[in-house]
């Protein structure tokens, strides 16, 4: 298929090659496309992409005026001066080019760029495989560029199509006029035929090709910022330092989604409306040569490309006046519909506790409340709509007839003919359209704006974590004599209020530790710390060096998927045989799981939570860590089988140093030392050792 469309389009491209010459503006087209690529190929990033497309512009420009400076003093032969554009029209493409460069150093597209060019200037080597060459092997950066450089050139070649059908547009209406009837088949048979096929089938490859780039974007920045979301604990620590950015899940998901569609159709949409934009104003131009000020015989320069502008811009103007409220609405309809979203996710989660106090009611109340919400907001994007729409519709109406309007009166005197005036009303629609690109953009830029400020604070709240602290946060650093020290360390809330300190405190390899204390007074807090997640404070703790450390917490996480797969957790499944997975089961009593390894369901919702326990245990078994911390692991346990799972842990794991916290007087007889959390005289917590019995047998 794709071979097809290609061979169609080059077979349709050297047929026009041959009927190009007849245009009066091909001098601008061939050149700005040759430097755009040649820039293409050359830029490494979006941003220097950018200031190169803008230099190859500005350079495009500067040669224009000379010619026309040229032409202007005659120095250009008669016949060469016809594809010179008067002076006026590169000086305002020129000043054109500068609002783009202008564009380009506002800080919010240095921001677009900014996260673009994460993917752009990727060094990691990947593969494409491309129609008729086969598997390349490239940088992911180099595969992107050289996909973007492709879609820009089919796109300014669209362009390119478009004026040529403009000019076809002109001569089959002469031919009409002339009663040519060989002219009207030839322009038929041999310009029209060949320009829609190449039309569709780059259409077609356009597709495709914009369809790669945007789902190899997309995977890139998917896994990049999911592993710096994931990265030391960073998921973690930023949910305790606050709102900065809510909704992560959300950010990665949709929110890069929409950025990059959405930076692709604008900055794609932008150059072709632009392109378009100054090759048919250019037509606009020359063919204003004869028109006068309406009722006299002053001549007017590029009057039809004035009338036009200032049509565009009051359009412009009354579409801003009344679509703006629609910013507001769309940015409250996205906030309502997240909510609705989020209060169903949340219901499903605790289903069984709503079930079981027969909440279905008030769920049922509070869901439609908030659907209320929903339809409350719609209404009034329906009827924001409903006069925008009115407003539009009247405005696209008359721009079909607007210019006939404006060229009938030259045309009934003679002054232009039926293909010229056919041109006319096809040129200045195509100014028209590329200038509407701003009125139909309107609402898209301002929900890619929001889209990227949620970026930006999501790339930022990572940073602010990583940064955490840099001067004072509790250190990790290696121990060289196998115990698990800690000095001079104060645990603090995120909010910087101090909650407990601990001096001097050792947790000894080979020792069993049960730490207890009240409630609240910091226990997991501290093994938080010890594990590196809790940065909040000061001081040191000096970890065993080399060695491994497992922490179960009370509640586990249990990944969605096959119970194998939440066995094994964190390790993947091909790093345990079935044999070791399933007497690792057995040894945690749960040998009613063993022959269920496959099965896919909600486990975290199907176990109780004395089970869930269990299979965290047998995590542990299978996992052998050097240390291993209980943080009321097993209180979901009743006392025989607690005591049994300890028991399990010291045969199954004899090298393994165990902590514990718990409540349990029970638990004593399991561990060799205690440490309690007791308030001193300032009010802060600190652990204080206790005397302990031996460990029963
Ligand atoms: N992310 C957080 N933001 C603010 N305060 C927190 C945060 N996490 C814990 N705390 C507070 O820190 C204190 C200590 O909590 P921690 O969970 O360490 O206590 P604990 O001794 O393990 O309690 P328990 O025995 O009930 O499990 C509590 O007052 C708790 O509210």
């Amino acid at each position: 298929m794709i071979q097809a469309s290609i061979a169609t389009a080059a077979a349709g491209l050297a047929l026009l090659a041959l009927q190009w010459g007849g245009t009066d503006i091909s001098i601008l087209l061939p050149v700005a496309v040759l430097g755009l690529s040649v820039a293409l190929f050359l830029a490494r990033s979006m941003a220097k992409f950018l200031q190169i497309f803008i230099g190859v512009l500005a350079g495009v420009e500067g040669l224009l005026v000379a010619l026309s400076l040229l032409r202007a003093f005659g120095l250009v032969s008669e016949s060469f001066a016809d594809y010179v554009p008067p002076a006026s029209m590169p000086i305002g493409a020129t000043i054109f080019a500068f609002i783009i460069f202008g564009v380009s150093r506002v800080p919010v597209i240095r921001t677009i760029t900014r996260i673009a060019d994460r993917y752009f200037t990727s060094r990691a080597l990947s593969e494409i495989h491309v129609p008729l060459i086969g598997r390349i092997r490239a940088s992911e950066g180099a595969i992107g560029t050289a996909l973007l450089a492709f879609l820009l050139l089919i796109n300014l070649g669209q362009v390119a199509l478009n004026v040529r059908l403009n000019f076809f547009g002109r001569d089959m209406f002469n031919a009409l006029q002339e009663k040519d009837a060989g002219a009207f088949w030839y322009q038929l048979f041999w310009v029209f035929v060949p320009l829609a096929s190449v039309f569709i089938t780059t259409a077609l490859v356009e597709i495709v090709s914009q369809y790669v780039l945007r789902i190899r974007w997309r995977g890139f920045l998917n896994r990049l910022y999911v592993h710096e979301w994931l990265s030391e604990g960073t998921h973690y620590r930023m949910q305790l330092v606050g709102h900065a950015a809510d909704n992560p899940d959300q950010r990665i998901a949709d929110d890069l989604k929409s950025y990059i569609d959405q930076t692709y159709t604008l900055s794609i949409g932008l150059l072709n409306q632009s392109a378009t934009l100054v090759s048919f104003i250019a037509i606009l131009w020359s063919l204003s040569a004869g028109f006068t000020l309406p009722g006299t015989d002053i001549p007017v320069p590029g009057l039809l490309v004035w009338v036009c502008i200032a049509y565009a811009v009051l359009g412009t103007w009354l579409t801003h006046a009344i679509g703006r409220p629609l910013i507001r609405l769309y940015f409250q309809q996205e906030r309502v519909e997240a909510d609705y979203r989020f209060s169903l996710a949340r219901l499903r989660e605790y289903t069984e506790q709503v079930a079981l106090l027969g909440g279905e009611t008030a769920e049922q109340q509070a869901l439609n409340g908030r659907f209320g919400m929903i339809v409350r907001n719609f209404m009034q994007i329906v009827r924001r709509v409903m006069r925008l729409q009115v407003f539009q519709s009247a405005y696209f109406q008359a721009n079909v007839v607007v210019p006939y309007i404006l060229t009938a009166p030259y045309f009934f005197i003679g002054k232009v003919t039926l293909g010229q005036m056919q041109q006319t009303v096809g040129a200045f629609s195509s100014v028209q359209g590329a200038l509407d690109f701003f009125i139909t953009s309107y609402s898209t830029i301002a929900n890619y704006k929001a889209g990227v400020d949620r970026l930006t604070t999501f790339e930022a709240a990572i940073e602010a974590v990583r940064h955490q602290g840099e001067k004072g946060r509790v250190t990790l650093a290696p121990s060289h004599n196998g115990d698990l020290n800690v000095e001079g360390l104060q645990v603090a809330l995120p909010d910087g209020r101090v909650l407990m300190t601990a001096d001097g405190v050792s947790f000894r390899q080979g020792e069993t530790t049960l730490l207890t204390g009240p409630s609240g007074s910091g226990k997991s807090t501290l093994f938080r710390a010890i594990s590196g997640i809790w940065p909040f404070g000061t001081g040191q703790i000096l970890v065993p060096k080399g060695q491994s450390m497992m922490l179960l917490p009370q509640r586990p996480y249990i990944p969605m998927g096959a119970l194998r797969a939440a066995v094994t957790y964190p390790g993947t499944h091909v790093a345990y045989g079935d044999a070791a997975i399933k007497e690792a089961l057995r040894a945690a009593r749960l040998p009613a799981l063993v022959d269920r390894l496959d099965e896919e369901r909600a486990w975290a919702q199907t176990l109780s939570l004395g089970e869930q326990q269990r299979l965290a245990i047998a995590r542990a078994l299978l996992a052998k860590p050097d240390w291993l911390f209980l943080d009321e692991a097993t209180a979901a346990l009743d006392e025989p089988t607690e005591a049994e799972i300890y028991a399990v842990i010291r045969e199954k794991l004899p090298e393994t140093t165990v902590v514990s916290i718990g409540h349990r007087s029970t638990l004593s007889a399991f561990h060799n030392r205690r440490i309690d959390m007791v308030k001193t005289e300032d009010g802060l917590f600190a652990p204080v050792e206790r005397r302990q019995p031996e460990p029963a047998e």
